[in-house]
């Protein structure tokens, strides 16, 4: 297996502050896989970029990309990596394909690269209609879009991708989760941050989730998945009919065979949405939890299988509580 970024017992201290923003973190990306890198605001995520991109200086450890060290050899890093920011940073003085030259000749792509290139990305990303279109006239959708063009111009060994589809419609949220799907084809790694859990499982091939500096855990989604206590899920809409919804809660609680019993919000008071944890094998619990609803005279409206999500995964590991 080789390996396309390293950090080991990494460190960032930001001056001032009273707690490490990295706090000994470890961990590796394959080469030609796309990462996820999860964890509630303030967890170190971007921070962790920084460093890996040189734009943070660590404090302790070692960052390596393609096997370069970053705090050793900035510049030699800055040539194996690229970062699509979750803000804007184009140069609003030049056009769309004015940034994607201006960009390669940083990098020193050859001339005649750089303009096959760039006519190469505008159309891969959708954008050959915006060519000659000024940055400030480009939609969110489409800057981003650029963003990522620009990014992969000088070819990079790996891509940092910071919450690529946040603020973008369902059309340009798959157009971007097609390219990051390309990439990986290619065999450019991907390191993408986000908040959205549904991105992350269906994107990524592992998850790293990290909170307050550390890594809490890392391995494929559907195996962190299937690792949760009572993966399996029942999701259950009663009808309160007088019931306290804290006894219906505890009531499905007591049956054998459940977890934990989660309640998920609704407008309607009348109603109550239960999503329940279960052991082993969900639909042996179907017939249980509508007999003890029956019994106590609870109405339900439905009962039906679920599956626990990467989410829940994330809040298990990391709680409920706001940063
Ligand atoms: N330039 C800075 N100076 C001081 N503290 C900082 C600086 N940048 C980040 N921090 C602090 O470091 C910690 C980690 O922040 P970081 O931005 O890396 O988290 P994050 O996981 O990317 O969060 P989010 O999901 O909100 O983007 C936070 O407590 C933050 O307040």
């Amino acid at each position: 297996m080789s390996v396309a970024v390293e950090v080991s017992e990494l460190v960032k201290r930001y001056p001032k502050s009273r707690a490490n923003a990295v706090d000994g973190l470890s961990f590796q990306v394959r080469a030609g896989e796309v990462f996820g890198l999860l964890g509630p605001n303030g967890a170190g995520k971007t921070t962790t970029v920084g460093i890996l991109t040189t734009r943070v200086e660590l404090t302790s450890g070692r960052a390596m990309v393609a096997g370069v060290d970053v705090a050793a050899n900035p510049v030699a890093a800055r040539s194996k990596v690229a970062v699509v920011p979750q803000r804007v940073n184009l140069d609003r003085s030049l056009n769309s394909r004015q940034n994607l030259i201006w960009h390669a000749t940083y990098h020193g792509v050859p001339r005649t690269e750089r303009h096959r290139l760039a006519d190469e990305l505008l159309d891969r990303m959708g954008l050959t209609d915006k060519a000659k279109a000024r940055v400030d006239d480009l939609s969110g959708g489409q800057a981003q879009r650029l963003m990522i063009a620009r990014a992969l111009i000088h070819e990079p060994e790996v891509l940092f991708l910071d919450e690529p589809s946040t603020g973008l419609d369902p059309q340009a949220r798959l157009f971007v989760h097609d390219r990051i799907n390309d990439l990986r084809d290619q065999g450019v790694t991907v390191v993408l941050t986000t908040h959205d859990m549904d991105e992350a499982e269906k994107l990524s091939d592992r998850v790293g989730v990290v909170d307050h500096g550390q890594l809490l855990t890392l391995d494929a989604p559907g195996a962190l998945i299937r690792s949760l206590p009572g993966s399996g899920t029942l999701d259950a809409t009663v009808l309160t009919d007088g019931h306290h919804p804290d006894k219906i809660i505890d009531l499905l609680a007591e049956v054998r065979g459940v977890h934990r019993v989660e309640r998920i919000s609704t407008d309607d008071a009348a109603e109550l949405r239960l999503r329940l944890y279960v052991g082993a094998e969900p639909a042996a619990l179907l017939g249980p939890i509508a007999q003890t609803l029956h019994e106590q005279r609870i109405p339900v409206s439905d009962l039906s299988l679920g599956s626990a999500t990467l989410e829940d995964v994330f809040i298990e590991l990391t709680g409920r509580e706001l940063r």
